[in-house]
């Protein structure tokens, strides 16, 4: 491996930029060290009766003011000027590395803060920085160091803060981070070194940019100051005199603009020997793949594949903090398919984004308990090494949930890459596997299209595909269906159940149709306003559901007995707003049953038989006598209200 990347330099270093990078900046550097050494003498003499010459063979391009050598002066001022845009620049990494990694260093609050300061500083063109810092630190070298320095700063540190962000999702840091490894230890032994050659690549250029910043403050006198003298200082001294002796101020110009050259271009070499090698092995060549380790057993049988305790999701808002989750407690064992149900709102999607720990700042997680696999997901380090591995989520559209431009096999080869670090092949063998396995016709020919050259049925069994890329142990279905056609949801639903029966994973199937949960799970929960009001299973669900909402939603569904030119039932009302909700029930306004004691106080979700619980005070009621709001609500409410809220989707 090492020789195939040595080749590969060698190769981009013999292109004709290699080439011309290599020869310019061995001229820089020579310059800078010998220059000094051999012509300071003759830069430095005065000679009074040479004064402003033009180009002969004594001078090739003639004297300055003082009659001295333009040309040695030029090349004497190599060292000066190189070396103090090397220090800015060194500056200017360093400052940019401490502010891009101080998310990994100095934890994620802290980064925020650094982060947006970071992009505060970006928006600001760099020169502009550079001269707002060159009069605050002073006028002279040492202040136009500090100057430029700190303007290189935010763009190198807004390009090291997207990388490390990359490196830290993946796993191997998840994994040292578990192991306990300090956060200094991961950024120098994990993080840089994964990000050390782009980082390369930007530093020599900023190099470059350093020298054009330095010799435009030294121009504008605000740099160097005599009798030193550096490339911009020359150039300020020879346009002055321009019109008599131009050849001299195009000298300290030629330089600068050469060794800027040679940092660009060596910049420009390293990227490309860099990105040949990307192309042709990927950047990981660090791991080798292994196969997913065997089952992890849950602690004895009884052990849930997840527990969830008291989950509440908060979001901030403009009256206060709003809780659209708010205690929700749920299990799913290994091989269980448990199904959430509910209207448009009541929590469901939250509830499966909070597990996966896909909720986004500002959004608040809270919970008792959030276990997976015996494993604490409120613990960051814990969860990232489990996500896209042992759990895996199906989004309710297709469309949006497979990136257009890249070909499908690719985006499913990409999970075993990313998280098992296979190398190319291997990950293309099991994407093509794995679409032969959602049953895709000619898998091998279909992986090498684009998403949008796959129906909406394929799509999905591609989604499909890719949550089970990496032997998940539970899948989280959020809608799988809701966009698909009726036929084609039913071969999307037979397929989850396949997989579902084949390699015992435990699933949790989202949807606000009562009907698709009950075809695929055994165990459905209800949510109301951010709560499950009740927990039963499915075959009870027809006929024995306690809760009022279950029935309404229930009722609401269609058979082969509705009319179907009567008006699709609903349930009137529509769920509260999470910002107001009511005293007492949530569902108290929209409930035939309720009480004062309903609309006062707020029942818990409470076990009123084994694997059957439900909040609502008139749960002893027996189910018969329980009235759904369907058949109770005359036909002009229902068509009427205006906010009635739909159900069941499209008719079966
Ligand atoms: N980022 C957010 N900020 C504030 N409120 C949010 C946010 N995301 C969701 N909500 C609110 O949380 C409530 C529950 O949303 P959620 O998406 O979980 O509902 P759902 O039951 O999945 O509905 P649907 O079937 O329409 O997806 C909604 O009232 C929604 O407005």
């Amino acid at each position: 491996m090492k020789a195939t990347a040595a080749r590969r330099w060698t190769g981009a270093l013999r292109s004709p930029l290699g080439i011309t990078a290599a020869v310019l900046l061995a001229a820089v550097v020579l310059l800078a060290v010998v220059a000094p050494l051999i012509w300071s003498g003759r830069a430095d003499a005065v000679q009074s009766a040479e004064i402003l010459q033009g180009p002969s063979s004594a001078h090739p391009v003639g004297t300055d003011l003082l009659g001295r050598d333009i040309l040695a002066r030029v090349l004497v001022a190599t060292r000066l000027s190189v070396g103090l845009a090397l220090l800015a620049t060194a500056i200017g990494v360093t400052a940019g590395l401490l502010l891009g990694t101080a998310n990994v260093l100095l934890g994620r609050w802290i980064g925020r803060w650094v982060g947006t300061l970071i992009n505060i500083a970006v928006a600001f063109p760099s020169l502009l920085l550079a001269l707002f810092f060159a009069v605050i630190f002073g006028v002279g070298a040492k202040g136009a160091v500090l100057a430029i320095g700190f303007a290189t700063a935010p763009g190198f540190a807004r390009l090291t803060q997207t990388m490390a962000a990359t490196v830290s999702g993946r796993d191997f840091i998840a994994a040292a981070r578990v192991a306990g490894i300090g956060r200094m230890r991961i950024l120098v032994r994990h993080v840089l070194p994964n990000i050390a050659e782009p980082l390369i690549v930007s530093a020599t250029m900023a190099a470059g940019s350093a020298l054009l910043a330095f010799a435009s403050l030294s121009f504008l006198g605000l740099g160097v100051q005599a009798p030193s003298y550096d490339w911009g200082r020359l150039l300020g001294e020879g346009l002055a005199q321009i019109y008599v002796h131009p050849a001299g101020a195009l000298a300290a110009g030629v330089a600068v603009v050469l060794a800027a050259m040679a940092f660009n271009l060596s910049g420009e070499a390293v990227a490309r020997a860099i990105g040949l090698r990307s192309a042709q092995t990927g950047r990981r060549t660090e791991h080798t793949y292994e196969p997913p380790p065997a089952d992890p057993e849950p602690d004895g049988p009884d052990q849930p594949l997840l527990a969830v305790e008291n989950l509440h999701v908060t979001f901030p808002a403009a009256g206060g903090p709003v809780t659209p989750v708010r205690g929700v407690s749920l299990s799913v064992r290994r091989g269980e398919a448990i199904g959430i149900v509910g209207e448009s709102g009541s929590g469901k999607s939250l509830t499966a984004l909070a597990i996966a720990q896909l909720i986004e700042h500002p959004g608040r997680v809270r919970a008792e308990r959030l276990e997976f696999l015996g494993t604490d997901l409120r613990e960051k380090a814990d969860h990232r090494r489990l996500l896209g591995t042992s759990l895996s989520m199906v989004f309710q559209d297709p469309m949006t949930s497979l990136n257009p431009t890249q070909r499908v096999g690719r985006q499913l080869a990409e999970v075993v890459r990313e998280h098992q670090g296979a190398d190319r092949r291997t990950a293309w063998r099991r994407a093509v596997d794995r679409l032969a396995a959602v049953r895709i016709p000619s898998a091998e020919r279909r992986a090498k299209q684009l998403p949008h050259e796959f129906s909406g049925g394929m799509r999905q069994r591609a989604m499909i595909g890719m949550g089970v890329m990496a032997n998940p142990q539970l899948i989280i279905a959020d809608e799988p269906t809701t966009a698909l056609d009726v036929t084609v949801q039913r071969q999307v639903l037979q397929l989850i159940a396949n997989i579902r029966a084949a390699e015992r994973v435990g699933l949790l199937f989202i949807s606000h149709d009562v009907t698709v949960v009950g075809q695929v799970c055994e165990r459905v929960l209800v949510m109301y306003a951010g709560r499950i009001v009740e927990d039963l299973p499915t075959d009870a669900l027809l006929h024995d559901a306690r809760h009022p909402y279950t029935r309404a939603l229930v009722a609401a569904v269609p058979d082969m007995t509705t009319d179907r030119n009567a008006p699709l039932a609903v349930i009137p009302g529509r769920p509260p707003d999470p910002h107001d909700l009511p005293a007492g029930c949530p569902y108290a306004p929209r409930c035939l049953l309720a009480t004062d004691r309903c609309r006062r106080e707020d029942p818990a979700l409470t076990t009123y038989a084994i694997g059957r619980r439900v909040a609502c005070w008139h749960a002893d009621q027996a189910p018969a006598a329980i009235p759904d709001n369907r058949t109770t609500v005359p036909d002009d409410d229902k068509t009427d209200d205006p906010i009635a809220a739909p159900l069941g989707g499209e008719r079966p």
